[in-house]
């Protein structure tokens, strides 16, 4: 115990890589590229009109500093430098306008038109772009596991394999990694994980364990430790707004992981079971601390210790669903919801989920390096492989 606990200190001193060190950006604006000379780079007056045409045309607002930038060229062209007096500390929106026009000082009419020209056309193929991106949600990365497209400024990311009732394999859980930290850098402003088909995700794929490698059983425990704490570390540091749209049954680590989303939606035919002990295992996803925090310690111990499976209304009623929708309504009415959300100031709710979760991010790393440890022993158990040779021997005898 005392080599777990020092091993998972050591851990947590480590630096994380994988968002921590990544503040949100702010909204990116086009770069401006002067060039001062050379007559094939000059700009006509016939350009500067068309370019003037394509900025009515855009639909996305680009931001106070990018008009701003935009005014001040204008200016610059029709007018050249700023001569007008300086307005008063009160009056903002006049004062930015002078600000901006006056710090382009004595910028030729040719440069300034060169260099208006060369951002609007940087704002247009931006929005072509970002619009090709949403009518082309197509599936990104090729992930085999996954279903992952970008669209209304929503990333959803879709546990792919109804077959095998969304069951994680070692391949989905690092696809899950990878899809995250995309999602984490993407100009989306929510991600949602949900699952295909009729269930939301059954937990790990319990051939996972039976894939005994070269090294061993011990080996598979320690690498299974090891790609789990990767994995929860993940939905610890998400830094945007996680959703977890439960369109189905969820079982095991599906469920525990629920803790670590900022909001789920469930549908009313979904269930919440986490039969760890059935399985001679212990709980992991910080469910561990999570779950005593969100509903209580005896209805969590109901849960984690005695495998007590939640309808979608019980998990609601205790915290762990956010809201449940009829199951007829329930993709139209949540992704419309979905949509608004999406709607609103990416940056403003990215730093405000990060400053509601900042507090707690040390302890949850903590309790998943403990919960991750005390699976690696779980693994080697008799308890826990007999409980999975018992699901398998089950099948065999279907
Ligand atoms: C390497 C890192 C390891 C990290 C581990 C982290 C610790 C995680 C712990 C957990 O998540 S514990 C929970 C594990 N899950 C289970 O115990 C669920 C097992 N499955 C079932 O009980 C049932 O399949 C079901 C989910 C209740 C569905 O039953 P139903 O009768 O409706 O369908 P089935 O015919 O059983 O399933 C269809 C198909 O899917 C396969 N399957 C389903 N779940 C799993 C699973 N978890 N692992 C492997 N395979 C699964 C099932 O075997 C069927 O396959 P086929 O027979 O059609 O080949």
């Amino acid at each position: 115990m005392a080599a777990a606990a020092a091993s998972c200190l050591a851990r947590s001193l480590r630096p994380r890589p994988v968002f921590g060190a990544r503040k949100v950006q702010a909204v990116c604006f086009p770069v401006i590229q002067l060039h001062t000379t050379g007559a094939a780079m000059r700009v006509s007056q016939a350009d500067f009109e068309k370019a003037k045409d394509q900025l009515k045309l855009l639909k996305k607002d680009p931001g106070n500093e990018v008009k701003l930038k935009l005014y001040a060229l204008f200016k610059q062209v029709t007018e050249g430098p700023c001569t007008s007096p300086k307005p008063g500390m009160l009056d903002f929106v006049k004062k930015a306008k002078w600000d901006a026009w006056n710090s382009l000082g004595s910028l030729s009419k040719d440069n300034a038109r060169q260099q208006y020209v060369e951002l609007v056309s940087d704002m247009v193929s931006s929005e072509s772009s970002s619009q090709a991106r949403d009518s082309t949600p197509d599936n990104k990365h090729g992930y085999e596991t996954l279903h992952v497209t970008t669209k209304d400024n929503i990333t959803k990311i879709m546990l792919n394999r109804p077959e095998k009732k969304n069951a994680i394999t070692t391949q989905m859980y690092r696809e899950i990694i990878q899809a995250l930290e995309d999602a984490a850098k993407d100009d989306s402003v929510i991600t949602v994980i949900t699952g295909n088909g009729d269930y939301y995700c059954s937990g790990n794929d319990l051939n996972n364990f039976t894939n005994i490698p070269a090294g061993g059983m011990e080996k598979m425990a320690k690498d299974g430790a090891v790609l789990l704490e990767e994995f929860v570390s993940h939905f610890i540091d998400f830094p945007k707004p996680l959703i977890a749209v439960v369109n189905g049954p969820a079982v095991g680590i599906s469920v525990t992981l629920l803790g670590l989303f900022d909001i789920v939606y469930a549908t009313d035919r979904a269930t919440f079971h986490t039969p760890f002990s059935e399985l001679g295992q212990s709980p992991e996803g910080c469910s561990s601390y999570m779950f005593p925090k969100i509903m209580g310690l005896s209805k969590a111990n109901e849960m984690l210790l005695f495998n007590k499976k939640l309808t979608a209304g019980e998990a609601c009623a205790l915290g762990l669903v956010t809201e449940v929708f009829p199951d007829r309504a329930f993709q139209r009415e949540v992704w419309m919801r979905l949509k608004a959300y999406a709607n609103l100031p990416k940056n403003s709710l990215a730093l405000s989920k990060q400053l509601i979760r900042s507090v707690e991010k040390e302890t949850l790393h903590a309790v998943n390096c403990q919960e991750c440890e005390r699976l690696k022993e779980r693994w080697l158990s008799d308890e826990c492989m007999n409980a999975i040779m018992s699901f398998f021997g089950k099948k065999s005898k279907l």
